[in-house]
């Protein structure tokens, strides 16, 4: 069902990409690391993720991992012998964040252990849903270091200040189910039917109109930066700017001539 080629001419050595209609599907694929970010793996999602955003055919992403690991965190062995000034000349995790720059939905589909990077990964994802066997956690105080890659201010956002307290200064994982009630994820299925039942969304997100999709999804991305004053008159611009797209009209005239819109993403 998803063997067809995302991108033909280009290789990869730590993912795979595939399609499905107008969702492109991202697999994390380090099995033997369990899914462990490398250097080489984020480049890769960058640059793939990049392309997807730019391609018109596409209106939504999904990045998994597989059965046993969504990503069990920055690559250990990759950091273990860096320096400060290493880290800090070359900005090592400086563009670790370009997935946040991308304006098409993306959903993360976690199955097994999402730690560390892989945790911070997914929360820079625009939704997150869980396979029962997923495991979250920010484990970095047992191997003497901090979140580097947004998990300390995400995670507060997400769940508040006394379990992302609890969850980085502990280290301890939590299941899905308590994923679940923190607001974490918004789905909890068997693993098994993980990635499927996140295409399903992912298609329909990807039916709609790209422009508002992608307005949706920075209006709400930004609240996560400003006041709730600010927000509002942000959405308000976001709102009035729908009225200079063609896909705004169309739709409110189909509503009216009770029919199905057409989108032309314009
Ligand atoms: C996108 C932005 C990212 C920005 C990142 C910024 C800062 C982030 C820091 C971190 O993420 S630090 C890493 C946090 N993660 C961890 O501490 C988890 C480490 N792994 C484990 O604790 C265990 O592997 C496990 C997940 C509990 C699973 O245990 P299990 O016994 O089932 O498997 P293992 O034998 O331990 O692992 C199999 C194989 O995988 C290698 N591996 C696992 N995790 C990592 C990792 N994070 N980095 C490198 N390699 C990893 C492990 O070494 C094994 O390989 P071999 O030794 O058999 O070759």
């Amino acid at each position: 069902m998803f063997r067809k080629s995302l991108f033909r001419f280009s290789t990869y050595n730590f993912i795979s990409v595939t399609q499905k209609g107008k969702v492109a599907l991202i697999q994390l694929n380090r099995p033997k690391a369990l899914n462990a970010l490398c250097d080489g793996l984020i480049k890769e999602l960058n640059q793939v993720t990049q392309e997807i955003d730019a391609n018109p055919e596409y209106g939504s992403i999904v990045i998994t991992g597989n059965e046993k690991a969504f990503a069990a965190g920055a690559d250990i062995k990759e950091m273990q012998d860096k320096s400060f000034p290493q880290v800090q000349n070359i900005q090592m995790l400086a563009s670790w964040e370009n997935l946040t720059n991308i304006k098409k939905p993306i959903l993360a589909a976690v199955n097994g252990y999402a730690l560390g990077g892989g945790f911070e990964l997914a929360l820079m994802c625009d939704i997150i849903y869980a396979g029962e066997n997923a495991k979250f956690g920010l484990p970095e105080i047992t191997l003497g270091t901090i979140p580097g890659c947004g998990g300390t201010q995400r995670l507060i956002r997400a769940v508040g200040k006394s379990k992302a307290m609890e969850m980085t200064l502990t280290g301890e994982f939590i299941d899905a189910q308590t994923a679940l009630s923190y607001g974490l994820v918004s789905k909890v299925v068997p693993a098994q039917n993980l990635v499927e039942e996140t295409l399903k969304v992912a298609e329909k997100i990807a039916s709609f109109s790209k422009p508002v999709a992608a307005l949706i999804k920075d209006t709400i991305n930004e609240a996560e930066n400003i006041g709730l004053r600010e927000g509002v008159k942000y959405e308000r611009k976001a709102f009035y700017s729908t009225f200079a797209t063609q896909d705004r009209k169309e739709g409110m005239s189909a509503f009216v001539e009770k029919r199905k819109p057409s989108w032309t993403d314009n």
